[in-house]
């Protein structure tokens, strides 16, 4: 690779070497889908149910020279382990800085492993209360392992009173986002366990207070400071609007009421026999936000730390001995005593650039902004040279689940995007789009499809100013979410509820991400748009051939020529299990099959059907929606999964393709490829370029 940069230590030049092949100069956008992973097609996949033009279409030509997947989840960006699905914190990172890093999640569970974590400084700083005052930890109640882990909590929990922690009490916020909605009864209830078996070790343990994370203290990048107040209400002061002698009722009772979910539950204080808080924070108390991960900590631990604070009425402002789990903004140094040093994520692409005199214009709206700044300069706020960057941040609809705004900001962040490209005074124009990620959390499919079409919307129009100025896009995703919106067992079925409701998954998934490119992606897309909807409709509807019959468009052939019949005959036979797909344009053969169906599902087996009718006079989008919506009540959902990436644009070089031989790429490898769309080789250290340049 020859490059210069880097190589730890001493000695380090930022001067990256020329790429030998790839001209520099070139307008490089860069798009991140926010939760947009590669899933089978099924009715819980949003992305694959939504109108997504320009994405089907990168996939569509892009396959396999432009577009393939990498993987966005587990310890391909850092995690502790596979299981672990991945997340904007880890996925940002791994983009930007193009290595991978142990995560806070691994290292607090080292730190944690060793003991390590009680003999640091910021253990030894919060100990110094733990003779006359409380140890209050704050976080996430959750093992969903983006935030927090509730067994690091418990860890904590046992060390800090073998340690000498007398008087413990934990505020809790209840997840129902990394986790499904209800779990925090579960977590209540083992927490309580573990607090009264220190109790009956002499310590006096309880849960103090607690409210829903997106309600309550866990707000991100100055969003809505009202969320952190409450927190600060409710665990500082001890006041609340719902007051319980337990932290199981509260749960319980809170979540009876209509509409109530887990990640938005209203703070709640714990209160004795005679109506008072048990554990409002004190002067001389000890508080540890328990939570690894920064962005939904900064705003908490400023409200902790900062002597000068205007953000909100604080009351009170105690004199006590603060520490994160991490330190969660390494600019700010924020805050200053912390139990587990974060990862050094240094050097990263973006830093390279600027000193390499590509001028940079980042933006996204206030819910993602610190993804493409904050995280993908390796948690670190602010500019590395003004002169060379512009961030923009458009600001987030707040006080709403983005479920009732699914389009969110996107257009708004795509005309800046344009705006930025054709100005033509910044060389890489690096965006996040927000939509499936936000809305895919609120568990509304619905909206989630919206938001998917809004996403595929924008990046449609950053494309086009791509095409205008003769530049290149790199398309990915930071993680799945939106493709996968039902909890599933392992065959792949979703899971019902107790009422027989599939269990909706609010969470990201393991899915890898795709990263896609194509210059002539474009031009196709307009030619089937003017053919018109019902046109683009069919179109879509290949899709679902495609994935049936094995990915190729023969075999689709082979459908069209079946006999109905024989079809029906195989749907009504004993063993048949699964999907049915008619190529037909015969309207009596829909009620047929229909009751085939119904007969057939009589029998236990998951069959499902999909009509296509090929010609365009009897295609029309409101009876293909009919279709689709019965076997959304239908179809039971398919395993396996990645995340896309696509590359292309008009100035890319016609040689340039994905390499075969990094077959497992993660989203580190992101950071070297767009180093080399640039002009650049990547500094040395880098994960491998994804891409290669061929003479022909
Ligand atoms: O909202 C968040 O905090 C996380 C999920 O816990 O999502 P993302 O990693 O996409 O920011
Ligand atoms: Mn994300
Ligand atoms: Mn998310």
């Amino acid at each position: 690779m020859g490059s210069s940069g880097g190589g730890g230590g001493g000695g380090l030049t930022w001067k990256l070497a020329d790429h030998p092949k790839l001209p520099k100069g070139k307008t490089v956008a860069v798009v991140v889908l926010d939760g947009w992973g590669e899933a089978s097609p099924n009715p819980y996949n949003c992305i694959h149910v939504a109108d997504t033009p320009t994405m089907d279409s990168l996939k569509n030509k892009g396959v396999p020279d432009r577009w393939r997947l990498v993987r966005a989840h587990g310890t391909a960006v850092g995690l502790p382990s596979d299981d672990d699905m991945g997340n904007s914190e880890v996925g940002h990172n791994a983009l930007g800085a193009g290595r991978i890093f142990a995560q806070g999640a691994k290292l607090v569970d080292l730190a944690l492993a060793s003991g390590k974590i009680y003999e640091g400084e910021g253990f030894k700083y919060i100990k110094e209360c733990f003779e006359n005052g409380t140890l209050h930890l704050i976080g996430l109640l959750s093992d969903g392992g983006v935030h927090s882990r509730l067994d690091q909590l418990q860890l904590l929990l046992k060390g800090a009173s073998e340690h000498g922690a007398k008087r413990i009490r934990v505020h809790i916020l209840t997840d129902g986002r990394d986790v499904l909605d209800g779990t925090s009864v579960e977590f209540v209830e083992t927490l309580e366990n573990d607090l009264s078996k220190l109790r009956e070790k002499g310590v006096d343990a309880k849960i103090a207070s607690g409210g829903g994370r997106m309600y309550v203290t866990m707000d991100r990048y100055e969003n809505d400071w009202g969320v952190v107040k409450r927190g600060w209400d409710a665990q500082v002061l001890g006041e609340a609007p719902y007051k319980f002698r337990n932290a199981l009722e509260a749960v319980k009772k809170l979540r009876e009421e209509a509409n109530a979910n887990d990640q938005y539950l209203p703070p709640f204080v714990i209160v004795d026999e005679n109506g008072l808080a048990v554990g409002p924070i004190l002067d001389g108390d000890a508080v540890v936000t328990f939570n690894f991960r920064a962005d939904r900590m900064v705003m908490p631990a400023k409200a902790f730390e900062y002597e000068d604070f205007d953000k909100f009425d604080r009351v009170r402002f105690p004199k006590i001995h603060y520490a994160g789990m991490l330190q969660y903004d390494g600019e700010l140094k924020l805050p200053s005593h912390y139990l587990v040093s974060p990862p050094e994520i240094e050097r990263t692409s973006g830093e390279y650039l600027v000193h390499n005199g590509v001028q940079t214009f980042a933006c996204t709206e206030t819910v993602k902004f610190g993804h493409v700044t904050f995280f993908w300069n390796g948690n670190r706020s602010g500019y590395f040279n003004e002169e060379m960057e512009e961030y923009v941040e458009i600001p987030s609809d707040s006080g709403i689940p983005f479920n009732v705004q699914p389009k969110m900001k996107a257009l708004e962040i795509a005309e800046k995007a344009r705006d930025a490209i054709l100005g033509g005074k910044f060389h890489q124009v690096r965006v996040n789009l927000p939509n499936g990620d936000m809305v895919g959390h609120t568990g509304d499919i619905e909206a989630t499809i919206v938001a998917c079409k809004a996403a595929d919307d924008a990046v449609k129009m950053i494309l086009d100013a791509i095409e205008q100025v003769g530049g290149i896009y790199v398309v990915s995703a930071d993680h799945g979410n939106a493709e996968d919106m039902v909890k599933k067992n392992k065959k792949g079925e979703p899971l019902l509820d107790k009422n027989g409701n599939v269990q909706i998954l609010t969470s990201h998934t393991l899915q890898p991400v795709s990263i896609m490119y194509s210059s002539c992606f474009l031009a196709n897309h307009r030619e089937i748009k003017d053919k018109g909807k019902s046109q683009n409709t069919c179109f879509d509807s290949w899709k679902w051939i495609n994935y049936i019959v094995g990915q190729s468009p023969s075999s689709c052939g082979c459908l069209q020529l079946a006999n109905r019949e024989l079809l029906l005959g195989l749907l009504l036979g004993s063993s048949f299990s699964g999907l049915v797909i008619l190529i037909e344009n015969n309207l009596a053969a829909l009620g047929l099959l229909d009751n085939a169906c119904h007969t057939a599902s009589h029998k236990r087996f998951k069959i499902m059907w999909l009509v296509i009718r090929p010609t365009i006079n009897i295609i029309r989008s409101d009876c293909v929606n009919l279709v689709l919506g019965f076997v959304s009540q239908q179809f039971y959902g398919f395993a396996s999964l990645h995340v896309p990436i696509a590359i292309g644009g008009p100035g890319l070089l016609p040689g340039v393709r994905f390499r075969k031989d990094v077959p497992d790429g993660g989203l580190a490898n992101v950071a070297a490829t767009v180093m080399n769309l640039h002009g650049f080789e990547a500094a040395s250290d880098y994960e491998p370029t994804l891409i290669e340049v061929s003479d022909n």
